[in-house]
Parts: structure tokens; C-alpha cells; sequence
């Protein structure tokens, strides 16, 4: 049974003071999203999908923010779908927060629970529901995949967080840490999902800038989050997207550990055909 603290949203009405706390922030660069947003008077519903609840996190923004979606999604008992995913050239990586899901991916079937991640491949066959007597918090992330000649696209992945050995960054003796879902070393990938974490006072020390796009939600625990020219509180629930190029570093606060789930485009060449961004 696994000890990790996943957030799941609460829903329901804000109280009328959130007004004065609000910590939302959007600029070219990066946004925020705090947890106290993901609230039912701004949920969205997706065809083919029962009884679910969505919070769009990330969208693919007119050319120049982000090329990927981020939901999460509370889906009630008995809810989920047999037509989950409209487009067969997008990818999408899954990664439960709370309850039980039953997903069904290429003809396999596997109970999910808090910590499962599964990958499921374009144009891939998959359904989800909830079989749980409680409701169930999912991520869905999903982009276009991008193909390249004379690569197959991968296979899906299942696989519980629990399963990984967290890999310790260089220098920081264990207090950062990253878990892979997906093999750096698969060219055949385009997109990586990790849960990054950091024990109290561990650090990203430096300005990382590259081109990699970033969706990162906060599983747990609190930090200072260095985004372009700011340092911005975030706590779980939160949800930040970065545009590439956005300088990132972060300061973990504690008391307890300080975890994200972590979206970035990987090992792909850019398109230089693309046309001038859209400000
Ligand atoms: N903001 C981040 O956590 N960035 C990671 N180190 C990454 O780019 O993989």
C-alpha cells in the first residue's frame, strides 16, 4: 500500500472571500492555476464521457504557449468512457490521483489505483471506468504525436508509481529525485512524464531554460517557484504551465516532501515551417 499523498480537487462552491486570496496568474510566459479554481463552477464535460467532472489545466494556446491538453478529471462512480479519445493522432498519458479505475488499453486490462500511469499510444483502443464505491481523480494529458520516418509508434505503458526507483539528481545527495514513467533513452517518445520530488530545503539551483514546454500540478507539499522574472508560493493542487524557454527553479518549503507530476516534449526536431507566433 503506498504512503505518497496524491491532491484531489475539491470541488463544490467557493467561500466569497476567495476573491481577496486568489493567486491565479497568466502571462506570455508561464500561468498559474491554483487549486482553490478547481471548483464546480468552472468544470467542464467531455462527450462520451459519464459522470465526470473536468478542470482543463492546459490547452494548446494560438501558436505560442503550450502544444498539449491537461485534464483532471473526478469521475463519480460508475462513471468514464468507451469513446474516451476523438483523435487517432494523439497520444495521451494517464495518472490516477484517487479511487479505483478499471482501464482497458490494447486489449489488456488493469485495475488503477493512486500512482498508476498508463501510456496509451495513438489511435490505441482504451476505456475507462470507475468500479469504486467512492469517486476517482484522473490526469489525462495528451498531445499530438508527432511521427518520424522509419519509427514505429510505442507500445502502452502500465505501470504504478510505486514500481519505479526514484533516480537522485547529480550533487544532491537524494534530495531531488525524478521517477520515470517513460525511458529517456526511446527515441521513439515525444513526451515525458515524471513525478518530481523534493525532500524539505531541496532545491532546483539553478535557472533551467530550454525548450522543453512544462505542465507541472503539485501532488503535495509546498515551494517557491521561480518563473521567468517572478517567485510565486505554490502548494498542492496548484497547477503551472511554462512555455519553452521560461527560466524555472524552485525552492522546496516542507515541512513534508514537495511533489509534481511533470509534462515536457522531448526528442523531437522543431517545425521550422511553423508560422510567426500569434500575440
Ligand atoms: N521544472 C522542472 O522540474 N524541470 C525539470 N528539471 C525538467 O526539465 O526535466
Amino acid at each position: 500500500m503506498s504512503s505518497r499523498v496524491y491532491h484531489v480537487p475539491q470541488g463544490g462552491l467557493p467561500p466569497q472571500t476567495d476573491l481577496l486570496g486568489g493567486r491565479a496568474v497568466f502571462t506570455n510566459a508561464y500561468a498559474v492555476i491554483p487549486s482553490g479554481v478547481q471548483r464546480d463552477i468552472v468544470v467542464s464535460h467531455l462527450p462520451h464521457w459519464d459522470d465526470t467532472r473536468v478542470w482543463v489545466l492546459a490547452r494548446p494556446l494560438s501558436g505560442f504557449a503550450e502544444t498539449f491538453s491537461h485534464y483532471l478529471m473526478d469521475i463519480a462512480p460508475g462513471g468514464g468512457s468507451d469513446m474516451p479519445e476523438p483523435d487517432d493522432d494523439a497520444e495521451g498519458a494517464l495518472f490516477v490521483a484517487g479511487g479505483k479505475l478499471v482501464l482497458e488499453v490494447a486489449g489488456r486490462e488493469r485495475e488503477l489505483r493512486p500512482g498508476g500511469f498508463a501510456y496509451v499510444p495513438p489511435g490505441c483502443v482504451w476505456r475507462i471506468r470507475n468500479r469504486g464505491p467512492g469517486p476517482a481523480q484522473l490526469h489525462w494529458i495528451r498531445k499530438l504525436y508527432q511521427r518520424v520516418p522509419g519509427l514505429s509508434a510505442p507500445e502502452a505503458i502500465l505501470t504504478n508509481e510505486d514500481s519505479i526507483e526514484p533516480v537522485a539528481m547529480p550533487g544532491t545527495e537524494g534530495r531531488w529525485a525524478t521517477t520515470r514513467f517513460i525511458d529517456p533513452a526511446d527515441m521513439r517518445h515525444d513526451m515525458h512524464i515524471n513525478v518530481v520530488t523534493f525532500e524539505p530545503g531541496g532545491t532546483i539551483p539553478f535557472e533551467e531554460t530550454h525548450v522543453m514546454e512544462h505542465g507541472l500540478y503539485v501532488l503535495e507539499g509546498k515551494a517557491v517557484y521561480r518563473l521567468n522574472r517572478d517567485w510565486v508560493e505554490v502548494e498542492a493542487g496548484d497547477y503551472m504551465w511554462l512555455r519553452a524557454f521560461c527560466p524555472q527553479a524552485c525552492y522546496a518549503g516542507g515541512p513534508g516532501r514537495f511533489r509534481y507530476l511533470l509534462y515536457k516534449d522531448v526528442n523531437r526536431h522543431m517545425n521550422l515551417r511553423q508560422g510567426p507566433p500569434l500575440i
